[in-house]
């Protein structure tokens, strides 16, 4: 059996699309969505990461604006900018690249975005609207990216054994969330689980968001499962690759995601798609 590939960068084209249709109508209509990126620090990945969200709005017509800080800001003065972009019409959604220099309180910065303009999805007012399934909170764009692959193939995940390998608050916690809210039985493994196999072998769906390369092996995967990698490492060859052994599971999973190519262009998807929700929740 051969893999059938979620194509990230393809679902994404799909839904910017769509999303620089939305931009020009509420442009149309005096509130052009705006997103405020700031960035402390020169982390080389980081450097990148923020480059591809700000051509990200450019292409789809999202106004944006991008804040680059020496390392040693303040938290002090970093919760100074957060006010002034809280207060400040034109700017819809605020994201603070992690991780913040040692100094830096990162929830504390976190917390002191509006929760309205949270499109991030990290602040405790987003997290808890998740976790209850109350409106007005914002998806974490990570996990929300995956559950749209999943829908893109017509997964339906009711009654479904989903596995969640991780269980950061940006990815592995709402992402067992989501699959919670559309009614999979939801296990989440982690660092403390003896067998990690033993619940992976029974999954119909694996989410690897881990962090460690080869983590997840084709004996580790049931016949037909839909495997969503998460990961972002390095190969020794410095090369961009997932959690997941590609070659190995593509031969036994029903659906694989590549990396790159498959989560990545999706989380920034779901910010602008965050972003365009946000201008439409203002009211004027
Ligand atoms: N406040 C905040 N929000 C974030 O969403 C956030 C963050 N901080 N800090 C860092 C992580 C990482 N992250 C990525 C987004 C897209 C790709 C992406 O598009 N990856 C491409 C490849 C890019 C490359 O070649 O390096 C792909 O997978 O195809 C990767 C990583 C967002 N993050």
């Amino acid at each position: 059996m051969t893999a059938h590939i979620i194509d990230g960068l393809a679902l994404s084209r799909k839904l910017r699309t769509q999303i620089a249709t939305e931009a020009q109508q509420l442009t149309a209509q005096g509130r052009r969505p705006g997103l405020a990126v700031i960035l402390v620090g020169d982390n080389p990945a980081s450097q990148v990461y923020v480059r591809n969200k700000i051509k990200a709005c450019e292409d789809t017509g999202i106004h944006s604006v991008l804040e680059k800080f020496d390392a040693s800001l303040s938290e002090t003065e970093l919760l100074a900018r957060i006010a002034a972009l809280n207060a400040d019409p034109r700017i819809h959604g605020i994201l603070v690249q992690l991780p913040l220099p040692g100094h830096i309180d990162e929830q504390k910065v976190i917390e002191a975005i509006s929760p309205a303009k949270d499109v991030d999805g990290f602040h405790v007012a987003s997290a808890g609207a998740l976790l209850t399934g109350l409106p007005g909170g914002f998806w974490p764009c990570t996990p929300h990216g995956c559950l749209q692959m999943l829908d893109d193939i017509g997964y339906e995940l009711r009654g479904k054994h989903a596995v969640v390998v991780g269980r950061s608050n940006i990815v592995g916690k709402p992402m067992a969330l989501m699959l919670l809210a559309r009614s999979a039985t939801v296990t989440i493994c982690h660092s403390a689980t003896p067998d990690l196999a033993h619940f992976t072998r029974d999954a119909d769906v694996i989410v690897a968001a881990v962090g460690k390369r080869g983590l997840i092996t084709r004996d580790m995967v049931k016949p037909g499962a839909v495997v969503i990698d998460v990961g972002m490492n390095r190969d020794d060859h410095g090369k961009l690759c997932g959690d997941v052994d590609f070659a190995g599971v593509s031969e036994v999973a029903g659906w694989i995601t590549p990396v790159p190519g498959g989560v990545g262009p999706m989380t920034i998807t779901m910010l602008l798609a965050n972003t365009i929700e946000s201008a439409r929740r203002t009211t004027a």
